[in-house]
């Protein structure tokens, strides 16, 4: 008997980030958009708990209890009293340390897979607290579509999506760690006044009419020149993908992800293979929004 849960990477089509908090957060105005690339997480009962890890950066996957997978196990666990002897496979196809989301989406995986398994039947609220209590993108995982995420991303508000957005995604050869994104961002905005985050109008109403041209005039991320200060050849990339026709370049999130918005499946695969071409990246993929949430595929 064995549970298995898919779980989409997402962009950031807006990423307004406010000043640091008393509690080293930062409050955001970040519009969450998931996309086909997924993770699958696996739960089977076992011995003790054990995670496991397939695809091409399962080498950089902790397999110990850090891993939010085993994280999410052993919060659930621990709130219903059980032991949390399972085995955790993921099945990862999201890049790892890349701005997707990838471990915040087999937290989002996990916790739905074991809650299965072991009929804990959590309500939505007490799966979207623990998934806020496990990372600050973990909820959107869960949830999926497109989401405006507040406080530090995790209150979440469902944004209406009125078609396909069509994306081509770069993966870097290295990965970025988030906190240091965003100590660079502070580092970059020291002494300036930086705004309170508010989300474009514009943008959550180009998201709705389903509009490429409006949505990427409005797409926008303040952590772009922190990632770019850290990582500048991804600006090679972000060219690269602009001069083959990208309505849009950004980085994804806290990136070294990058994401480049297009009209359609053949422009998509036209901006892919010019980024192929270009040398500047590691990967490249295809991938259209918006993408279900966490879902069970298999299993009891
Ligand atoms: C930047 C974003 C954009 O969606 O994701 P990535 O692009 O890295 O995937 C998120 O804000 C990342 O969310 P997540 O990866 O869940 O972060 P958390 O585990 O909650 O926090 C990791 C660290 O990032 C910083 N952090 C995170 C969220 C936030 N609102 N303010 C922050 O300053 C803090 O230094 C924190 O210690
Ligand atoms: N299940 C997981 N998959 C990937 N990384 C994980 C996982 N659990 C913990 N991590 C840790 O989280 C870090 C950030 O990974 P990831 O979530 O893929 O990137 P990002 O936060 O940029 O979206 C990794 O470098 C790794 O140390």
């Amino acid at each position: 008997m064995s549970v298995t849960v898919r779980v989409p990477a997402k962009v950031n089509v807006q990423l307004a980030v406010g000043a640091a908090r008393p509690d080293g957060f930062h409050d955001l105005a970040n519009v969450f958009l998931a996309v086909g690339l997924h993770d699958e997480v696996t739960v089977t009962p076992a011995d003790e708990l054990r995670v496991t890890c397939a695809g091409p950066d399962a080498g950089q996957v902790p397999l110990d209890r850090t891993n939010l997978a085993a994280r999410a196990a052993l919060a659930l666990a621990g709130r219903r009293g059980i032991e949390p002897a399972v085995h955790l496979h993921i099945a990862k196809d999201i890049p790892v340390a890349g701005g997707m989301a990838g471990g915040s989406a087999d937290g989002a995986g996990a916790l739905l897979a074991c809650d299965t398994l072991w009929g804990t039947n959590a309500s939505r609220e007490e799966l979207l607290e623990i998934c806020a209590e496990l990372g600050s993108d973990v909820p959107f995982s869960l949830v999926g579509g497109a989401a405006l995420g507040t406080g530090r991303g995790e209150k979440l508000r469902v944004l209406d999506v009125g078609g396909t957005f069509h994306w081509v995604f770069a993966m870097a050869g290295r990965g970025l760690s988030t906190p240091a994104v965003f100590r660079e961002f502070d580092r970059l905005t020291e002494g300036l006044d930086v705004p309170e985050p508010v989300a474009s109008q514009e943008l959550i109403d180009a998201l709705a009419k389903g509009d490429a041209d409006a949505l990427a005039a409005a797409v926008s991320n303040d952590l772009q020149p922190a990632a770019l200060s850290l990582f500048p050849e991804l600006a090679d990339t972000l060219a690269a993908g602009r001069t083959a026709g990208a309505l849009a370049a950004l980085v994804s999130g806290s990136g070294p992800t990058t994401a480049f918005l297009t009209r359609d499946p053949q422009a998509a695969a036209k901006v892919a293979a010019a980024l192929t071409a270009s040398g500047t990246c590691r990967t490249v993929r295809t991938a259209s929004g918006p993408a279900a949430g966490a879902t069970v595929v298999a299993g009891s």
